[in-house]
């Protein structure tokens, strides 16, 4: 499942009609059958429906569905907004093959002065008006529709895309908001971004027949996690594994007023497989923390300041580094002190994750850091304000070029870069990108991210592949949330019962059919 902008979505066309020879018309056909398809089931004869048509492509699809719907016998009317002679190219020859079926559509200047009384009568509103050639904010008069339909009672259905809302990295002005978008070959970028994602309500992506050479030969990777990726690519533990070669992870972090993230971190990571978890805190804490952590080991640090210091004589690579297998440091690890991340860890042959404070100290030696550290990767974990404090911007603008901002820091640092939030990005230091869909409002809480940074972690020990296993990290810690929330209040769920209702979804994960 692709993600796309309006742009690569048109490029991907292009390589369908000339290269593969499929026709326009043909894929406009196959779009208004692919929305029947998925519309009738929810459908019934005393529906009264009304399609909404555009100058575009977008209203071509339209006219498709109308005729569809009439053939079928359902009470529906078609409305053209713009100006008749408008309408050109693909999206006219199938105003005439509606029109030749002998069929009949109304202007909306027939109809504008009672439009909104007029809009209370349907059950069902499809808008097919603007689609992913629309540039910059509607004009009228449909900016005056989509207001209409905005306040209309009926359910409304998006072709392809919410009207007024682009298939780009930009703010919208004004969009429609509908309850559901049928949308074609792949989804749009918007749809996973804020505010934009409001306007999307529940998303069904439909085959239009377009080949999936298509897709991979005209732009770079930016796929969903679905379901079965996850589920054939959980790793497998061989019958004959011993803890020794399951994984050996350290976890640097914790604080005197900060005990409680590296134990959720430390609980994370042990159950999502790792063979055996150290956890490297200040001495005066050790004993509280060990208390809560029955299966780790320690690694006591002098403190100051009531916090470890990260320097390249505490943690000797020699001595103390090469027995790991993947590292965490960040967790509750405070501010106080200064660190040097990039000379401790710069050698470490194995993955290192940084998250939290970690990342607080990194924007201090971003510039050590281009181009990625010499011994082995590096993933970072950052939400949108952490990411606003490495790139310099502010949250808003993080907010709404997500993918964006993403690619740009994960390829000139070198990085594996994970974009928390709704809708998390998972980006690769070669500029690939993931997009999660599991989880819900209820990680909106201290905590969650620690857990997030132990299961990744986990992960990784386990996978022969990065992207891999920070893709199933992020999907199975989302569907514990979606789990969790059925049973419990969206407000009540905390970061230690992610850890709990854990072991069920990994399992209920890897057996899903
Ligand atoms: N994905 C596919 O393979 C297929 C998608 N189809 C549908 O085609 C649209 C995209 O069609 P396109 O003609 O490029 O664009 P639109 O329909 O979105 O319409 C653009 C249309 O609107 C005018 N316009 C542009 N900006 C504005 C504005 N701000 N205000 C008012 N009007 C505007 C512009 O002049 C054009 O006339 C895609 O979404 C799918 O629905 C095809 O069916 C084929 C297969
Ligand atoms: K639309």
């Amino acid at each position: 499942m692709y993600v796309v902008t309006g742009e690569e979505m048109h490029r991907i066309d292009r390589y369908t009609m000339e290269k593969i020879g499929l026709s326009e018309e043909t894929l406009m056909e196959n779009a208004g059958q692919a929305f029947c398809r998925q519309l009738f089931p929810t459908v019934g004869l005393e529906d009264r429906l009304v399609v909404l048509i555009g100058t575009g492509n977008n209203g071509g699809d339209g006219f498709v569905i109308g005729r569809i719907l009439k053939e079928a016998g359902f009470l529906v009317d078609v409305i053209v907004i713009p100006r008749e002679e408008k309408i050109r190219g693909t999206a006219l020859k199938h105003k005439r093959i509606f029109e030749n079926s002998g069929h009949e559509w109304i202007t909306f200047r027939e109809v504008q002065e009672h439009f909104e009384q007029l809009l209370t009568k349907y059950t069902i509103i499809i808008d097919a008006m603007l689609g992913t050639g629309m540039v910059g904010t509607p004009r009228w008069p449909y900016s005056d529709v989509i207001e209409s339909v905005n306040g209309a009672t009926g359910r409304v259905i998006a072709v392809d895309i919410p009207s007024g809302v682009t298939a780009t990295e930009e703010k919208h002005e004004v969009g429609i908001n509908a309850d559901q978008t049928y949308t074609f070959q792949a989804a749009k970028i918007s749809n996973f971004l804020y505010p934009a994602a409001f306007c999307f309500g529940e998303v069904h992506i439909l085959d239009i027949g377009i080949p999936r050479i298509a897709l991979e030969n005209t732009f770079e990777t930016r796929k969903l996690i679905t379901d079965e990726k996850v589920k054939n690519s959980l790793a497998v533990r061989k019958q004959n594994a011993h803890k020794g070669v399951s994984g050996k992870a350290l976890i640097i972090g914790g604080s005197i007023p900060m005990t409680g993230a590296i134990v959720l971190t430390t609980g994370a990571c042990l159950r999502t497989g790792a063979g055996l978890v150290t956890v490297a805190v200040p001495d005066k804490i050790l004993l509280g923390i060990a208390q809560k952590t029955t299966e780790a080991m320690f690694y006591p640090l002098p403190q100051k300041n009531g916090e470890i210091e990260i320097i390249p004589s505490h943690f000797p690579q020699d001595k103390t580094l090469s027995a790991y297998d993947g590292i965490a440091v960040g967790p509750g690890l405070g501010r106080n002190n200064k660190h040097n991340l990039y000379d401790t860890f710069n050698d470490f042959k194995g993955n290192l994750v940084i998250d939290a404070d970690g990342l607080y100290h990194l924007v201090d030696e971003l510039d050590k850091w281009r181009g990625g550290r010499e011994g082995g990767p590096t993933i970072i974990t950052p939400h949108l304000g952490e990411m606003a404090r490495l790139t310099g911007k502010t949250v808003e603008e993080v907010e709404l070029q997500r993918f964006r901002i993403s690619k740009q820091f994960a390829m000139e640092y070198k990085v594996y870069l994970v974009l928390k939030g709704p809708f998390t990005i998972i980006t690769a230091p070669d500029g690939r990108q993931w997009v999660n869909q599991t989880g819900n409002e209820s990680l909106a809480k201290g905590g969650t991210g620690d857990t997030l940074t132990g299961m990744i972690l986990g992960f990784l020990l386990q996978h022969e592949y990065i992207t891999d296993a920070i893709c199933n990290a992020v999907y199975i810690h989302g569907k514990t949330a979606d789990e969790l929330v059925k049973s419990q209040d969206i407000l009540s769920v905390t970061a230690s019962d992610i850890i709990e209702v854990l072991p069920k979804v990994l399992h209920s994960s890897r057996y899903q059919t």
